[in-house]
């Protein structure tokens, strides 16, 4: 069985607490906005596209029960609330597209006079409750086509080893993974040799979550540390890494978590393709460059402890952005369910796909 990082029938939302993986896994429910804003927060949820679903979600459990005296109400209540959430956390651009589209969807459905405020309630459920299904079948289809671009770029028929950062796994998705669904895909075709991930300090997203994805699936997999990728590249013949994003602009300049630039620059210096892996609900085409990205930074706590043990002297100032931003020179192609874009001809290429 395939790991579930979020559970929802109509009115019931509930996810698992990542914070207490691998250790623990307790399913946590998400009542309500005031829920959703908090597990999203203190990253009890991560990852770019389960952060927009979890939010959107926790919006439709606060108002399936609700009766609403006009559509005017309900569309009030959806707005706010929805920009609300997009403030949990800044980076990550998927939950501000997801609540524009809602907003906009509310914007309409108050305008047309044929729908009552129920049909516009339902519609709303609706809308939101596709996501999970969408998110899934984006992953199968951005798998199989990293899964193709991998092999092609590593100029043989595999199999072939890889390295990945961070977790864009089920755990981060509404199940089989970005990045790691490119490895999963690998892996079902027979041409995954090894899959490395890195620990991903300070918060430990792959030691503690993609290491357990792996062993929970079965997948020849590896874990080293951050500092070990230049080596681990010198070393073991990796054909291309693949990461995950939470915000990529116009020119392809790509925000994922801290540690991904540097892992780029790495494989440019050792000839292996960097490949990022991410749904269209990721790409930013209203911004030019990454320079626009707001990076979020956490609290010091988070580096200088793992649980509750202190691992850093008491007194230093700390400096802990929880993102980075790759320079489109660096990545060698853009995976998504649409296809795979080189970076330069990205906004070109999505806005005609998206006929913009
Ligand atoms: C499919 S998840 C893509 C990204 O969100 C992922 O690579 C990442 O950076 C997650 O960061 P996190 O801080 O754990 O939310």
């Amino acid at each position: 069985m395939s790991l579930q990082s979020i559970k929802y029938t109509t009115g019931k939302l509930e996810i698992l607490d990542q914070l207490l993986l691998p250790v623990q896994s307790k399913y946590l429910a998400v009542k309500g906005v005031e829920d959703g804003w908090k597990v999203i927060n203190k990253m009890q949820v991560r990852g770019a596209p389960a952060i927009a679903i979890v939010g959107c979600l926790s919006l439709a459990v606060e108002i399936f029960p609700e009766a609403y005296e006009s559509k005017k109400t309900l569309r009030q209540e959806i707005e706010g609330k929805l920009n609300y959430l997009v403030s949990a956390r800044p980076t990550a651009v998927n939950m501000k597209i997801a609540a524009d589209e809602l907003i906009s969807l509310a914007n309409e459905l108050t305008k047309d006079e044929a729908v009552t405020v129920d049909d516009m309630k339902q519609k709303f459920l609706d809308v939101t409750e596709a996501m999970l299904q969408k998110d899934i079948s984006d992953n199968k289809a951005i798998g199989a086509n990293g899964a193709k671009a991998v092999l092609e770029s590593s100029g043989k028929d595999g199999p072939v080893r890889v390295l990945t950062h961070c977790n864009t796994g089920s755990l981060a998705t509404a199940g089989y993974g970005t990045a790691l669904g490119v490895v999963r895909k690998l892996h079902e075709l027979k041409k995954l040799e090894h899959v490395y991930c890195t620990e991903t300090r300070p918060y430990n997203q792959g030691a503690r979550l993609t290491a357990y994805e792996l062993v929970h699936d079965k997948l020849p997999a590896t874990l080293v540390l951050d500092s070990m990728v230049a080596a681990l590249l010198r070393a073991k013949n990796v054909a291309a890494v693949v990461v995950g994003a939470d915000r990529v602009a116009a020119n392809g300049d790509t925000a994922n978590k801290i540690g991904t630039y540097q892992i780029a620059v790495v494989a440019k210096h050792h000839g292996v393709p960097f490949f990022v892996a991410a749904p269209l609900t990721s790409i930013d085409l209203h911004i030019p460059s990454g320079d626009h990205i707001i990076i979020e930074e956490r609290p010091d706590r988070e580096m200088t402890h793992v649980g509750e043990h202190r691992i850093a002297a008491p007194g230093i100032n700390c400096w802990n952005p929880a993102f980075d931003v790759t320079p489109a020179s660096l990545i060698t192609g853009i995976i998504t369910e649409r296809g795979v874009f080189s970076p330069n001809k990205l906004k070109d290429e999505i806005s005609a796909l998206l006929e913009l």
